[in-house]
């Protein structure tokens, strides 16, 4: 199946056709053939008119893993403080693009993005981009708890060790900061030497959220940051997410629709490397321009 999605990337008004929705799906308990999926290939201009101003703006990015175009063409704006959610069906290229804002890709041989990724008007994509302080200025937060094999204290310190030289009393202050700004110090100051791996899942995750928010970067990814959670840490976790956005710019991927719908102020959804649709999130899931996003957060498709 190569290039699935027909698409000239220049024209808006292109139409984008994809025969792989002719995949059984499911609806409820029934089994249907979708209609063939069209839509419009979104371009800057198609981004909502009274958006915030864009933290990241996004032109042209394609992303390939070896020879496979991963992300086609994307253009989008990410608004500063606030949060913007990526959902899709599996596959369509969620994690990928949150992953080029850090060029975590970095770390792997044969993957590389080609357009533009503009962090504040500056292109990040260019080769003499300090990567390192590239990671302290956009942290990032994964699907599943990753604590340090080392203290409370550590994991959060880690970070700020790295990128600031503060004194004792110094870095005292951030780690309580940090543990306090991820709702999570009541649970811990009694323990700071106490290992991160100690703690439950839910924990364990408002930890990480603490060591990245600890360097003090200026937008927080985070790739599925509840999905191996229960309820109760996942609503922490949302109350959280609300909470950062007011110092950070947030970009989130999520499988949970509700979760989109609560959590975030801009949604995009994300269909094959294609972005199909950004807005508003409010008028993505109630109005959605396309058919195409509607069948997905309707349950149609996905
Ligand atoms: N390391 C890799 N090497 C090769 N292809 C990859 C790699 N990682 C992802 N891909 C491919 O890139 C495409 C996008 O993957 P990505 O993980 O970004 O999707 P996603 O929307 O985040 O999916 P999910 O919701 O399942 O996490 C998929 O076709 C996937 O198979």
């Amino acid at each position: 199946m190569s290039d699935i999605l027909e698409k000239n990337s220049v024209a808006k008004e292109a139409k984008v056709k994809s025969s792989t929705l002719q995949q059984p799906m499911q609806t409820g308990n029934q089994q249907q053939q979708p209609d063939t999926a069209t839509f419009t290939k979104q371009t800057i201009a198609d981004l909502p008119d009274n958006m915030p101003d864009a933290k990241i703006q996004v032109r042209n990015l394609d992303f390939y893993y070896g020879d496979f175009r991963a992300l086609k063409d994307i253009n989008i704006d990410i608004p500063e403080k606030n949060v913007t959610a990526f959902i899709g069906p599996s596959g369509c290229g969620k994690s990928t693009l949150l992953r080029t804002f850090n060029r975590m890709y970095d770390l792997y041989p044969g993957m590389h993005a080609e357009g533009e990724i503009l962090l504040d008007g500056n292109n990040i994509l260019e080769k003499n981009v300090d990567v390192n302080l590239l990671r302290a200025r956009v942290g990032m937060v994964f699907q599943k708890p990753t604590p340090f094999p080392m203290s409370i204290y550590d994991n959060v310190a880690f970070g700020v060790r790295l990128y600031e030289k503060l004194s004792k009393s110094e870095l005292d202050d951030r780690v309580e900061w940090a543990l306090k700004k991820s709702a999570l110090w009541p649970e811990v100051k009694d323990k700071l030497k106490a290992s991160g791996l100690s703690l439950s899942g839910g924990q364990q995750q408002r930890l990480c959220i603490a060591r990245g928010v600890a360097t003090k970067p200026e937008i927080l990814l985070l790739d599925e940051p509840t999905s191996a959670l229960d309820p109760i840490s996942t609503g922490a976790i949302e109350d959280l997410i609300e909470d950062l956005k007011h110092d950070y710019t947030i970009a989130i991927v999520t499988h949970n629709m509700q979760q989109a719908a609560r959590v975030s102020d801009y949604t995009c959804y994300m269909y094959l490397g294609d972005m199909v649709e950004m807005g508003e999130t409010n008028q993505v899931f109630t109005n959605p321009a396309q058919k195409a996003t509607e069948d997905y957060i309707t349950g149609r498709y996905g």
